[in-house]
């Protein structure tokens, strides 16, 4: 059991700033991902916390203890990388065994903790298999069980499973997140999964250029993503560049009451937030196509600005092609210069009428 704290830690390589200022709080028992595109900073904040990089900037701080100075060795951190190294010429137990043999424990207890490691990881019976006898999800349940073994207060995972399948990419994650919970042992992951991150992660850490964008549990980033970023890249999201006269923009599509200062603002509106209607008059898009998925469809909308809009519908309701519609949304928010600026309550009829011109 451990807490962990990150102080203001940045980390440079010569002029490229991979790490700016981050500050993070993880409890006890937490799973925390680190989601974010290529080269946002991820891999070197883990890397920081495990001691294979030293922050040029801040401090990380183990149940309250200063660590960074500290070598990965004497760090009370388990770390499992994307590509699992496993060494080749020694068998499951030995690879699990190495680390408790460097800690000169007895032979009987090494034996039993490797067994139980083992059985935590699915592979109670694969002791003497060569690691290059086993395929690529139980090479990396190896390299867990190889951390696990070391009992760290905290682990630290960079993509584990990135070069597996997706099907069984989803069961090892569920397996890790069933020992994790079980072990109740600190968690950070990192992915560019955003699926991964939703279905794993008690908070996310959205990271761009760096920079911490959003720090907040699955839902809340996603429904309430604070910056125009994060509303992209955390499911789908419908954007519509426009500008404020007078509290209403002035989009021909959504004229909505938006509060705030005249100017330049990008709306954002959830496929599952829009509804349709066939236009009365000569609408303001037409249904390119429409996508069943079984459980739902996907329109795709044309707007008269080029715009391809992304509308979710359930049920029997069928939108062919070349169909005028108007869409209608239930709830929308706005951003300028990457910032949440505005975040509209649920619309009224009233309101949607008036922004469609029904009024
Ligand atoms: N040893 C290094 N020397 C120089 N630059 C580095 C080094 N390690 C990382 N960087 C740079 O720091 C930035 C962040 O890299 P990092 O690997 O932390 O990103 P990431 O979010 O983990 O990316 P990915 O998802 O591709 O692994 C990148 O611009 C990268 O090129």
């Amino acid at each position: 059991m451990a807490r962990l704290t990150i102080k203001s830690v940045s980390k440079s390589f010569g002029t490229s700033h991979a790490v700016r200022d981050v500050s993070l709080h993880v409890e006890d028992a937490e799973l925390v991902c680190l989601l974010g595109p290529s080269g946002s900073g991820k891999s070197t904040l883990l890397r920081m916390i495990g001691g294979f990089e030293a922050p040029t900037a801040g401090s990380i701080l183990i149940d309250g203890k200063d660590v960074t100075a500290m070598p990965p060795e004497r760090r009370p951190t388990g770390m499992v990388f994307q590509s699992h190294a496993l060494w080749t010429h020694m068998d499951v137990f030995n690879n699990i065994a190495f680390g408790l043999r460097l800690r000169r424990l007895p032979k009987a207890e090494i034996e039993e903790r490797v067994e139980q490691a083992l059985t935590l990881v699915g592979l109670t019976d694969y002791g003497k298999r060569m690691t290059t006898q086993l395929s690529g999800g139980q090479q990396q349940r190896v390299a867990l069980a190889r951390s696990l073994v070391l009992e760290p207060k905290i682990l630290l995972l960079d993509e584990p499973f990135a070069s597996l399948d997706q099907h069984l990419r989803e069961r090892l994650r569920e397996e890790v997140r069933d020992i994790q919970q079980r072990l109740g042992i600190t968690t950070l992951f990192v992915t560019h999964g955003q699926d991964e991150a939703l279905a794993l992660a008690d908070r996310i850490v959205v990271m761009r250029d760096g920079c911490t964008e959003q720090i907040a549990p699955p839902d809340r980033i996603y429904r309430e993503p604070q910056t125009e970023f994060v509303a992209g890249f955390i499911g789908s999201m419908n954007f519509i560049k426009t500008t404020v006269k007078a509290g209403w923009s002035q989009h021909a599509a959504f004229s909505l009451p938006v509060a705030v200062q005249d100017g330049e603002i990008v709306l954002a509106v959830r496929p599952e937030a829009l509804s349709l209607v066939e236009a009365k008059g000569k609408g303001a898009g037409i249904v390119h196509r429409s996508i069943d998925f079984g459980t739902h469809k996907i329109v795709e909308i044309d707007l008269v600005d080029g715009i391809r809009l992304k509308v979710m519908t359930q049920g029997n309701s069928d939108w062919t092609t070349g169909t005028l519609v108007d869409p209608v949304p239930a709830a929308f928010r706005a951003f300028r210069e990457n910032r949440l600026v505005y975040e509209s309550a649920p619309l009224s009829a009233r309101q949607n009428d008036r922004a469609f011109g029904h009024a």
